[in-house]
């Protein structure tokens, strides 16, 4: 098969348009729509100072709430998150492998956080920095497009790169992206192919927790 082209946005952070075909993005979504029901439903979080986020987030693995990682979701219904399964280490490793063509060096993501957007819903500027962990993040699309930015470890403004992640984009950053500012300002309604049978936007990231 031809390898996918791939784009380095900055060092250790790179773009894989399409890396997920049809069948795998159906697959995640299934996986992501049954998580998003239990034993911890989707919610919007509520962050310390009470403003409440736009996305809907549900975890795998280890649950996120401002700005800490519990077993139990504490902030929602107490309940244990679902297991963070072997299929998505090795998703993880594939994609991993795939963005930095190169092995693996066995990834072992063991946190996922699953992030549902509606047409309004947009993520600020901010770092992934709850990890005790410098490995990479690992992040996939599925759904309507979305205009992701990809900034610079040192302050949420320029420089950054603006991009449209697509429906099946594989997006890695790590090395001396890892702590780089990101955000989602604008998600294109209606993008998303009608063979996904879904509205909005999904985003799954897998991370390392060090925990
Ligand atoms: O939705 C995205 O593409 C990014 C999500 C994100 O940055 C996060 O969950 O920390
Ligand atoms: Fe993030």
């Amino acid at each position: 098969m031809m390898p996918l082209p791939r784009r380095e946005v900055a060092p250790g952070a790179v773009h894989v348009p399409g890396w997920l075909d049809l069948d795998r993005q159906l697959d995640l979504l299934a996986a992501c729509r049954a998580w998003a029901s239990g034993p911890v439903p989707v919610r919007h979080t509520v962050l310390p100072r009470g403003g409440v986020m736009s996305v809907q987030t549900v975890c795998v693995g280890w649950h996120w709430q401002p700005y800490r990682y519990t077993r139990t979701a504490d902030d929602v219904n107490g309940a244990r998150v679902a297991e963070f399964p072997a299929w998505m280490v090795t998703l993880g490793r594939e994609a991993l492998a795939a963005a930095y063509d190169r092995p693996d060096d066995g990834y072992t993501p063991d946190t996922a956080l699953i992030n549902f957007y509606d047409d309004q819903a947009r993520m600020g500027m901010h770092q992934d920095k709850d990890e005790r962990s410098a490995a990479p993040v690992v992040s996939l699309s599925i759904g309507d497009a979305c205009l992701f930015r990809f900034g610079n470890t040192g302050t949420r403004g320029r420089p950054y790169t603006d991009i449209r992640l697509e429906s099946g984009d594989l997006f890695v950053f790590g090395g001396p992206s890892r702590f780089a500012y990101h955000g989602v300002p604008k998600v294109y309604p209606g993008t998303a192919g009608p063979s996904l049978g879904m509205k909005g936007r999904l985003n799954v990231t897998m991370r390392v927790t060090g925990l």
